[in-house]
């Protein structure tokens, strides 16, 4: 599938209603642009469609049972037994944690890295070491698994755009809508990773009437586990989080309930040509 204009997107995929949902409940937002010259950050309580979060509250489980291998959507990368070192994913989460979630009321955290024009080939900076590191660590990790276009996708050896990484965090009962993320702000090549707890994310086709459109596929995320969407999954499946305490979860044929914790993804994302100016939110 193509991108199209965001307003399609809205349409199309229930973003309206996205909207809508974020601006009954503003949330404080903490958009920090960094960069190694100029680091700065902006305050932002404006309503966005990065404000995806809902509200709390609390239900059981689906009565569906997720899988814990990735679904069959052209594009979605997932291994389970792919995992951050625990050493890592302890700093991630506390230096998150510390330095951007110690305010009440913030769950959401856009921070931004650009690639040196003096040096191509240093990393991407701008974002904190921590994260630098924490790309690195996954694109090892990775590389064995992925087809080396997609690997090279998400980890060009000289980047030539900004990467955000929107940090989000989740207290149990909370979740996210299915949506496709924005088409005019973001790039191919999404790569997320989970902290703290698991979660069950959802997956549902973008066309209704296609013949897959049934019912949503569950995929468990467990805690310090990575996830790819690219192309279709990218494109034409929306992803998203129920608002749930606990999961079900299909395990060798046994059905086990996994509770919530708190939970923070930390997903990076290419931004487009001129989706990088300071203070443009569609
Ligand atoms: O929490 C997650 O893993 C998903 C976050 C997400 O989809 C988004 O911020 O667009
Ligand atoms: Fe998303």
């Amino acid at each position: 599938m193509s991108p199209s204009s965001d307003a399609q997107e809205y349409r199309d995929y229930g973003l309206e209603s996205l909207r809508n949902a974020s601006q009954s409940s503003l949330r404080t937002k903490l958009k920090i642009f960094t960069d190694v010259e100029t680091p700065y950050a902006e305050f932002d309580t404006e309503d966005s469609p990065d404000s995806l979060f809902d509200e709390i509250s609390p239900a059981a489980t689906s009565s569906l049972p997720a899988m814990l291998h990735a679904p069959p959507i052209p594009g979605l990368f997932f291994t389970p037994s792919l995992l951050l070192p625990v050493q890592l994913a302890d700093d991630v989460t506390h230096f998150c944690l510390d330095n951007y979630f110690n305010r009440p009321g913030v769950n959401q955290i856009m921070l931004f890295g650009v690639a040196s024009s003096s040096n191509a080939g240093a990393p991407l900076s701008g974002l904190p070491p921590v994260l630098t590191t924490l790309l690195s660590t996954v694109s090892s990790l990775l590389e064995p698994t992925l087809p080396p276009e997609i690997h090279a996708l998400l980890f060009p050896p000289n980047p030539t755009r900004a990467r955000q990484a929107i940090l989000n965090l989740y207290h149990p009962g909370e979740g996210i809508i299915p949506h496709v993320d924005l088409l005019r702000r973001f790039g191919d090549g999404i790569v997320g990773v989970s902290f703290g707890s698991s979660c069950v994310m959802e997956f549902a086709r973008v066309d209704k009437a296609a013949d897959d459109a049934a019912a949503p596929l569950q995929l468990f995320l467990p805690e310090r586990s990575i996830i790819v969407l690219s192309g279709d999954a990218r494109y034409a499946w929306t992803h998203g989080i129920e608002k749930r305490t606990a999961d079900l979860v299909a395990d060798a044929g046994v059905h086990r309930v996994v509770q919530r914790g708190v939970r923070l993804s930390i997903t990076f994302r290419w931004l487009l040509p001129g989706a990088d100016v300071v203070g443009q939110d569609d």
